[in-house]
């Protein structure tokens, strides 16, 4: 077989030998110097899964994993139990059967081993993977930038980060609307969101076709025979994406219920009015409109967009956003790191 992934320097590497007690495992997986046929990074539950089953397929499949063991955090550090239990002992080690804990011999055996693990979790924890630096570590050895910073060649590469992982496995099929009238900071925040999710960015406005932008350009409002054509692209862009098993951020100004509508139904499986199932969520960026003017004012000067400071307070007066949408308002004026903490806020849990 081709080779589909040619490692030239490993320092992140980790050959069969070091797996130690994986090794059975992973007999099928290429040594470092020879070709491989897939490089999986990240060794955590699902980047190794990944790697035995290409394995055990025949490919052969090399697992880059920065900590030098295989199973992640899991582990190697401590998962679950030893994280909650020194936090509430108490209540879940010695409470037992007088609170409300309708406990069977398997889950009193399984309390009992997370009590041992709780005893010795002190040290653990003073190591959490879930600090700021250990994020950044695996950030930079997995993410998408990392092949070249790896330096390794490879046509078929899956990659596990644990924050990727976290961003794919949780926000998979979702699309995250920035919207908002011109200049209120939708594409600055839509492509820094969309960064922080390691996820594709769409600007609506590549979207508009070339009469639309004429006309914009010429101080005309759009009219919504303009604007569905335009709207029902992005929507089918957004539907692509979803049956990709991907999450989208699109920065689009969506001022009206009917074209939010249109970007919602995307999700195939949207009724209307049940926003809060939709996978298509929308965050509305608000600002004074002398603030906006400004930096219309700016951009048009710089010569960055086709949005003259005319059309501002058309925009304004269509902006209409019904409380039932449940559509977040973040103030605009922030500085934009802010802007972006917002957002990830509301959205963690998703
Ligand atoms: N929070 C902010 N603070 C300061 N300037 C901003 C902020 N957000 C956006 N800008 C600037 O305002 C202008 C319009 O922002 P942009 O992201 O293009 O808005 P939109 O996509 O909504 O039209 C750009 O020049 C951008 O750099
Ligand atoms: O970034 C912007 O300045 C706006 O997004 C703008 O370019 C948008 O494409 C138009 O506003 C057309 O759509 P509406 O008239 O429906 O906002």
């Amino acid at each position: 077989m081709a080779s589909l992934a040619r490692r030239r320097v490993g320092s992140l590497l980790v050959r069969p030998a070091e797996l130690g007690r994986f090794s059975a495992a992973w007999r099928g997986f290429a040594a470092a110097a020879e070709e491989n046929d897939v490089a999986v990074i990240g060794g955590g539950p699902r980047g190794y899964v990944a790697a035995i089953k290409d394995a055990q397929l025949g490919l052969k499949t090399t697992c880059i994993e920065k900590r030098g063991s295989l199973s992640g955090t899991c582990l190697n550090v401590g998962c679950i139990p030893s994280k909650i239990f020194p936090c509430r002992p108490s209540q879940f080690l010695y409470g037992g059967r007088t609170q409300s804990f309708a406990l069977c011999s398997f889950a009193e055996a399984a309390i009992r081993g997370m009590k041992h693990q709780a005893e010795n979790a002190e040290p653990v924890l003073s190591q959490s993977p879930s600090t700021e630096d250990n994020v950044k570590i695996e950030r930079g050895v997995t993410n998408k930038n990392s092949l070249e910073a790896n330096e390794l060649e490879a046509k078929r590469v899956i990659s596990f980060s644990p924050l990727e992982g976290a961003a794919i496995s949780r926000r998979a099929t979702r699309a995250i609307v920035i919207m908002g009238v011109s200049g209120s900071g939708k594409t600055s925040v839509a492509k820094m969101l969309s960064e922080s999710f390691h996820c594709s960015f769409l600007e609506a406005d590549d979207f508009h076709s070339h009469s639309n932008k004429e006309k914009m350009l010429k101080g005309i409002p759009l009219c919504d025979e303009d604007r569905f054509p335009w709207l029902e692209a992005l929507r089918d862009a957004i539907r692509k994406k979803f049956v990709d098993g991907e999450t989208v951020v699109l920065a689009c100004s969506a001022l009206q219920k009917r074209y939010r509508d249109i970007i919602r139904s995307a999700d195939p499986d949207y009724k209307a009015g049940e926003y809060s199932h939709c996978k298509v969520k929308f965050v509305c960026l608000v600002a004074p409109v002398g603030t906006i003017a400004e930096r219309i004012n700016k951009r048009s000067e710089e010569g960055n967009h086709f949005m003259p400071v005319s059309l501002l307070q058309s925009q304004m007066d269509l902006l209409q956003i019904f409380e039932s949408e449940g559509i977040p308002q973040i103030d605009s004026t922030m500085n934009l790191q802010l802007i972006l903490d917002q957002i990830l806020t509301l959205f963690k849990d998703i």
